[in-house]
């Protein structure tokens, strides 16, 4: 969870009016800063000497020898070379954490009202100091493992009464994502945000594997979330001294630590690769549902998988609840009641979800865990037990997104306690559910 204020800048102010993409998920790109044409170094990665002079510097994403499907490293041609920087001395981890022994475990079903944003005019609130460890599990050290919040990193902001974007300014240049927009910054990338008023939204950072989009098995070549929609920034550079230096904070084995140089971590000015940040915009999502009988899993809404080493098994999925059209004949259209061998981590962008009308509010989030049951609220039962079947649309103006995950997921201090957002009449929705059974019900004669 990620709540912040801070010096809001004028969007003007920030020349993100044109800003450019490329475009294709995992898709070999080169970029070069228009102001440089020709850096990019022709014909081969290490020219003896580099155009412009800059230096030439690889990101791996994955190890040298992994097989072509999975191998991913970008080239970036920069100013100075990352290595060069003064000492890493620990910095403040704030409320983030890894620590997943704080608090006894607690198999309820959680829910949270929306995470409180620091007014602006009491305290600024950066980014970092900004993020706040709601749950996860597993640690950064051995990684295949998961946690919530850095192999890769999934952002997305949700909005509040002001403009809710983000600028991330990246070594491989700017994007500015909106709410209903996702953003993945991969392990390594360095990045900064600047927001523009009171900004608040989720991150899931998941260890050991890179989000993919999930297989489309009979779906056939196209659908869900199509590989074009995925925009990666053009290369951007800067070159500017600051009397302040650079302070470049690295999530290390699960600390903070913090460095100075007196160089832009951000003066990469051409590079090619197919390892690079990029952002998707879930209106684009290719919805696909039942369209005769019963409610098809959710995993028909995946926009992308972290895969585990089990097939079919995900470190974390990433699920989306988008409007569409629900037609499905003699059938309880929402979701249905169930206990999950997953952990499902919800949370809400805008509108309302449709399990539950109420109590469940953008910038809050709620947490179903292993085997917890969980499913529609009494009042959601009743209506659409009773409902005429016409089509009807589903979830307009709306977007819920859950994290799943096959790991167990441990709840921080920050999240039981000190956030003081922990709804406790949360069970007390399901409390109205009353038995509806008659042993003497006949099948109708129709
Ligand atoms: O619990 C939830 O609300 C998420 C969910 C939605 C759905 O349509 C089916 C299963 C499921 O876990
Ligand atoms: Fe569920």
């Amino acid at each position: 969870m990620f709540v912040i204020a801070w010096e809001w800048k004028l969007l003007t102010d920030c020349a993100m009016a044109g800003l450019k993409y490329l475009s294709g998920f995992g898709n070999e790109l080169a970029s070069e800063d228009p102001r440089c044409p020709g850096s990019l170094p022709e014909g081969q990665n290490n020219p003896q000497v580099c155009p412009y002079g800059l230096y030439a510097e690889q990101l791996s994403g994955s190890a040298f020898t992994c097989p072509r499907p999975t191998n991913k490293r970008s080239w970036l041609y920069r100013i100075i070379p990352s290595v060069k920087h003064k000492p890493f001395t620990k910095a403040s981890c704030g409320d983030l954490t890894e620590n997943w022994n704080e608090v006894e475990p607690d198999p309820n079903q959680l829910r949270w009202l929306p995470f409180a944003i620091p007014k602006s005019t009491e305290k600024k609130v950066d980014f970092v100091a900004g993020l706040h460890t709601v749950c996860g599990a597993g640690d950064s050290i051995v990684s295949l493992k998961f946690s919530s919040l850095c192999c890769s990193l999934c952002l997305f902001v949700s909005p509040v009464p002001q403009q809710g974007e983000i600028l991330i300014t990246t070594e491989f240049g700017k994007m500015m994502v909106e709410p209903n927009e996702i953003c993945v910054i991969q392990q390594g990338m360095r990045f900064s945000v600047d927001v523009f008023g009171e900004t608040r939204g989720y991150i899931l950072e998941v260890y050991g594997a890179h989000f993919e989009l999930p297989d489309l098995g009979p779906i056939g070549a196209n659908g869900l979330a199509n590989p074009r929609d995925f925009l990666c920034p053009v290369a951007w550079y800067e070159d500017r001294k600051v009397s302040t230096g650079y302070t470049v904070i690295n999530k290390y084995q699960g600390k903070l630590f913090a460095c100075q140089q007196d160089f832009s971590p951000f003066n990469v000015v051409a590079w090619h690769g197919n390892y690079t940040p990029y952002k998707y915009n879930l209106k684009n999502f290719m919805v696909i549902n039942c369209v005769a009988f019963d409610h098809a899993d959710p995993s028909i809404f995946t926009v992308l998988t972290a895969k585990s080493t089990r097939p079919g098994v995900a470190i974390a999925d990433f699920v989306i609840f988008p409007p569409r059209w629900g037609v499905a004949d003699h059938t309880f259209r929402p979701p249905y009641y169930h206990r999950n061998c997953m952990s499902e981590f919800m949370g809400l962008i805008k509108g309302h979800y449709e399990a539950k009308e109420e109590g469940f509010q953008p910038g809050g989030a709620s947490l179903h865990s292993i085997m917890t049951p969980h499913g529609p609220d009494a009042d959601c039962f009743e209506k659409n037990s009773t409902a005429e079947l016409s089509p009807e649309r589903v979830a307009e103006g709306t977007m819920a997104f859950m994290f799943e995950s096959s790991f167990s997921m441990a709840v921080t201090k920050w999240g039981l306690q000190t956030c003081q957002k922990l709804d406790k009449s949360y069970y007390q929705c399901w409390e109205p559910l009353r038995s509806h059974f008659n042993p003497n019900w006949k099948p109708s004669t129709q």
